[in-house]
């Protein structure tokens, strides 16, 4: 049997596995087999979007764990977001009934706001301004009146916990100051280059756990370039992983666990959704986390350049 993934405990007094399975840029015809050997190797928890287009296979495989009788839907936690174009507070009920039907789900774990930008509704999911240039077209919703539209789905049983992604400091306090229901966690990209020091503090002092995305530095992305830094491989990185006998992503998830985060690394090959769950036989030193910590050259992967100029922009500004 699998061992237990240790938990942390959001402001609602719900848990949430420290660990899960990141299922951005995971292939539909990739994403199942990813999800079914997670949950076999003790995986609990599955973030997922509207967005990646993959909702529908990282179903498919949790249906087929729970058809086998490996784990009950109760057992597992299950994120989604509601992406920019459902922001107008009459949208949002429909998107999220949208994602549960592609997750072949009843009900989520976790549904977040996936950015606190609003997009022009009902044109894709990246519509294009008039000139036609490629220019995103935005729309006027405030991020405050789509939270006030998901509150009322943790009373219907909809969802069991709400949150925030890619919220600045600015923008949770401006959420707080009217939210009848705080949100748990804000998601954002997190690793040794981009640390989130200011923004966890914050966070921290207003109960709300921080979510570490990309990791490993998400070398993946569609964008990444080849004269930016590659996390994975950085010396600095790879020492401490060959002093600890540990490999450079096992000191990369450990580094978040440490500071008290939850993490998502993604992946689809087997090998290395194994060892990247294989995290909870060491610890990483006061000195080493201190260390890591000085890596910090606030370098950001995902920083949506395609929406600067939107008035909600979290990253203009030189916000934190
Ligand atoms: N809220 C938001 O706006 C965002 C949320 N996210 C979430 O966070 C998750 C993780 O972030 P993501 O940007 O995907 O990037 P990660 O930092 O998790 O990196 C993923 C990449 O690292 C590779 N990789 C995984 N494990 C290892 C390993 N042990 N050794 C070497 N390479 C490895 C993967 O390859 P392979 O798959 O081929 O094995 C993939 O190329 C996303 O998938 C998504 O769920 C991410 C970005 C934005
Ligand atoms: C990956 C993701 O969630 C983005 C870019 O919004």
């Amino acid at each position: 049997m699998a061992a237990k993934v240790p938990v942390r405990t959001f402001n609602n007094g719900k848990t949430v596995p420290v660990i899960g399975l990141g299922t951005w840029k995971s292939a539909p015809g990739d994403v199942t087999e990813a999800v079914k050997y997670a949950i076999d190797i003790g995986y609990r928890h599955f973030d997922c979007a509207y967005v990646y287009g993959n909702e529908k296979e990282v179903g498919e495989g949790i249906a087929a764990k729970i058809e086998e009788g490996i784990v009950k839907r109760e057992d597992l936690f299950i994120t989604s977001k509601i992406w920019n174009t459902f922001h107008k507070p009459d949208l949002v009920r429909g998107a999220l009934l949208e994602s549960l039907k592609n997750l072949n789900l009843t009900y989520l774990d976790l549904y977040l706001i996936h950015w606190p930008l609003a997009y022009k509704e009902g044109d894709g999911l990246f519509p294009e301004d008039e000139a036609g240039q490629g220019h995103l077209s935005f729309s006027n919703v405030d991020f405050v009146d789509t939270w006030k539209a998901m509150e009322p789905l943790v009373g219907e049983g909809l969802v069991k916990s709400i949150g925030v992604s890619n919220f600045n400091m600015r923008q949770i306090s401006r959420l707080l100051d009217s939210a009848v229901i705080k949100p748990v966690t804000n998601q954002v990209e997190c690793h040794p280059y981009l640390n989130q020091s200011r923004l966890k503090d914050y966070c921290d002092t207003h109960g709300i756990l921080i979510t570490a995305y990309s990791p490993l530095g998400s070398p993946d992305r569609p964008w990444a370039r080849c004269d930016e830094p590659v996390l994975l491989e950085d010396p600095k990185v790879l020492a401490i992983a060959k002093r600890l006998e540990k490999t450079p992503a096992q000191v990369l998830i450990r580094y978040q666990i440490d500071r008290g985060n939850i993490v998502i690394p993604k992946s689809v090959t087997q090998q290395r959704i194994a060892s990247n769950f294989d995290v909870f036989d060491f610890k990483l030193s006061k000195e080493d986390m201190k260390l890591i910590d000085s890596f910090d050259r606030d370098l950001r992967f995902c920083g949506m350049a395609e929406s600067l100029g939107h008035r909600h922009h979290p990253f203009e500004n030189n916000t934190f």
